[in-house]
């Protein structure tokens, strides 16, 4: 396939090793030193364009890959408050685009045992449950999507979790209070940490962890150009659940 990588920083440099092992080509690679590039021309020339760009740039590479038409798929985090939009545009415009807030396998089975541990602890009200992220320090968005998809799995199935509040832990905030029915994400910025995410259920005598530490971005990569390959001829939006088969 005809790759076009929109955003070639930490995660575009990984991708392209996958892609280059898996036997794609990439014929565009955008970063801010070339954005003159980055045309809907361009973007025609690729079959799949995969995004890993910044919060505030991935809303106008989606609007560029849907004017081309061609399929994309998106890794960037940070931009979930415009994904309604994003979707009604995508099903009425007859446009295809992949999302993922984490494209790693070993995420997405933690994803899934997330919701099963939440519905059986749902039943154990001694419980309080609280989250932890930590990342390395460029990261620009708290809490991280995939937090957000794990507190999102924790609401849907434990009735005393109604919404979440994020706490950016760098020493200028206190810690807030939150209201019973507030899961509180506990965002941390450690020096070159790729990502790891804990759910943990704490009672007066004990504690459940459920963890995922990522040692690279490996996952990340390899589940994002295995994402674009499964795109090819398909039309709508996608995301994970649809790729995997539990
Ligand atoms: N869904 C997932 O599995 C994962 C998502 N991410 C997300 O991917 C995004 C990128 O992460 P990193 O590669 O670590 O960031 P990075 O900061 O290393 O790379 C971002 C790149 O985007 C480039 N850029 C700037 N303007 C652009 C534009 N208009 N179009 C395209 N590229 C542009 C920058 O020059 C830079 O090279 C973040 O939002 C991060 O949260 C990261 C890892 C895994
Ligand atoms: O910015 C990152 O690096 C990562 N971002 C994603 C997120 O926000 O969840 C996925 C992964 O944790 C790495």
């Amino acid at each position: 396939m005809k790759i076009a990588l929109l955003g070639y920083g930490k995660m575009g440099k990984e991708i392209e090793q996958i892609a280059l092992q898996r036997g794609h080509e990439i014929v565009l690679k955008i970063n801010d030193t070339n954005l003159d590039e980055l045309t809907v021309e361009n973007l025609r020339k690729a079959d799949v364009a995969i995004e890993f760009s910044m919060p505030s740039t991935v809303l106008g590479n989606i609007d560029l890959c849907f004017q081309a038409g061609t399929p994309i798929v998106v890794g960037t985090t940070g931009w979930y408050d415009q994904f309604e939009n994003i979707k009604t545009r995508c099903a009425e415009e007859g446009k295809t685009l992949f999302h993922a807030t984490n494209f790693s396998i070993g995420v997405n089975i933690t994803f899934h045992i997330n919701k099963v541990l939440a519905k059986i602890m749902n039943g154990f009200n001694e419980y309080e449950v609280e989250m932890e992220e930590i990342h390395h320090t460029q990261k620009l968005d708290h809490p991280s999507g995939t937090a957000i998809t794990l507190a999102e799995g924790v609401i849907e199935h434990m009735e005393r979790k109604k919404g979440f509040q994020a706490w950016l832990n760098d020493g200028t905030e206190a810690k807030p209070e939150v209201s019973a029915d507030t899961l509180l994400i506990e965002a941390l910025r450690q020096e070159a940490v790729p990502g790891t995410h804990t759910v943990s259920y704490i009672s007066s005598i004990d504690r459940i962890d459920l963890r995922h530490e990522a040692f690279n971005r490996k996952g990340f990569a390899t589940g994002a150009v295995i994402a674009a390959e499964w795109l090819k001829d398909k039309k709508g939006i996608f995301t994970m659940k649809d790729l995997l088969s539990f």
